[in-house]
């Protein structure tokens, strides 16, 4: 039997300003969320969703991210991104100067009815509408999360012929348009080797040019550096994670933080897999983060005494 080779590099695209500062109950003040940005990227993040443009009536915590987005707009050492849940959202990031715009459209019906009030074939609408004004905005690039890819809290397990038929159709509206696609684990239920099966398969029926792959994981269930490797190891080349392993989708009952981001780097550091991403630096950031009021972080690296961690 051979190795397993692990490959040079992984993207990292740290989501604690959108999936964790959105899981704070009393919005933060800007100028915390400020302070813990320029600690990730002192860190070395190259990737960073800065925030979302979602009605402030659903979410009131990412209220600010045009301010943000505003703040970093100087910095050429960071690819930044926002999630966007409609056309309107898409218009707003893009007039505050957002070149990334993140697409969430869950494959379950129940949670995309619950997180952006309409079935997935609405969003998949919408998707269209989004993709003609980006095609209009030179230089701008399209990333589409595809919430509960595994598991819903609602209905339970999600088959890989249901993320298919989401996926599907959004390649048509695509096009040529290169595009990003994320299986998210939004519940944190799925298992490593579910993770490698819908992986396989979709990249198998899915193999086009400007097609990149991702994976979005939560921790709950402890499978998420595990889940984020099997996707690793099935061809996704960038994955989200959350500093200090915060984060949550506030429409998702149960779920717990997104896979910390300190965790997956040790993992892919001790295989000579190369982030960009500096570790202590990074659990800098992730105590600043920790130390936010109200916050829930879990972290497995930040309870290891830093002399032991490199
Ligand atoms: C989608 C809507 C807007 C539908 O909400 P709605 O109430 O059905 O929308 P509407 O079209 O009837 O509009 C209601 C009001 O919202 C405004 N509105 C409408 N759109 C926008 C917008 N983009 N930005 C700002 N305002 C907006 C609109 O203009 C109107 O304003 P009013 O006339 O009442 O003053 C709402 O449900 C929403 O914003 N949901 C966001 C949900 C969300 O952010 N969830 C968390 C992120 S997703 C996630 O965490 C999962 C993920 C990505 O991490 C992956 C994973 O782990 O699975």
């Amino acid at each position: 039997m051979t190795a397993l080779k692990p490959p040079p590099h992984v993207e990292i695209v740290e989501v604690a300003p959108r999936d964790g500062f959105q899981s704070i109950r009393d919005p933060l003040p800007t100028i915390d969320k400020r302070r813990c940005i320029e600690a990730l990227l002192d860190a070395g993040v190259a990737r960073l969703e800065i925030g979302s443009f979602v009605s402030p009536k659903a979410i009131p915590q990412m209220a600010d991210t045009g301010e943000l987005v505003a703040a970093f707009a100087d910095r050429p050492d960071v690819r930044l991104s926002a999630l966007v849940p409609n056309l309107k959202g898409a218009e707003r990031a893009l007039a505050c100067g957002i070149r990334e715009v993140v697409y969430v459209v869950s494959v379950s019906e129940s949670h995309n009815q619950s997180n952006v009030r309409r079935s997935p074939d609405e969003s998949l609408e919408d998707l269209g509408r989004v993709i003609a004004c980006l095609r209009q905005s030179e230089g701008t690039r399209l990333r589409l999360d595809l919430g509960t890819s595994f598991d819903c809290p609602f209905e339970g397990t999600v088959s890989w012929q249901q993320v298919d038929r989401v996926l599907g159709r959004a390649l048509e509206l695509a096009g040529e348009l290169p595009l990003e696609v994320a299986l998210c684990d939004t519940t944190g239920r799925a298992s490593p080797y579910q993770v490698a099966d819908h992986f396989s398969r979709l990249r198998e029926r899915h193999a086009q040019p400007g097609l990149g792959w991702a994976f979005h994981g939560h921790d709950t269930y402890g499978m998420g550096v595990a889940n984020a490797l099997f996707a690793i190891h099935h061809g996704a080349t960038a994955v989200d994670t959350a500093c200090s392993g915060l984060g949550g989708c506030p429409f998702a009952p149960g779920a717990t933080g997104n896979t910390a981001t300190e965790d997956l780097l040790y993992a892919l550091h001790g295989g000579g897999v190369a982030t960009g991403i500096d570790l202590p630096a990074l659990l800098q950031a992730a105590d600043l983060i920790a130390a936010l009021p109200g916050g829930q972080t879990a972290s497995h690296l930040r309870q290891v005494p830093r002399e032991k961690v490199d």
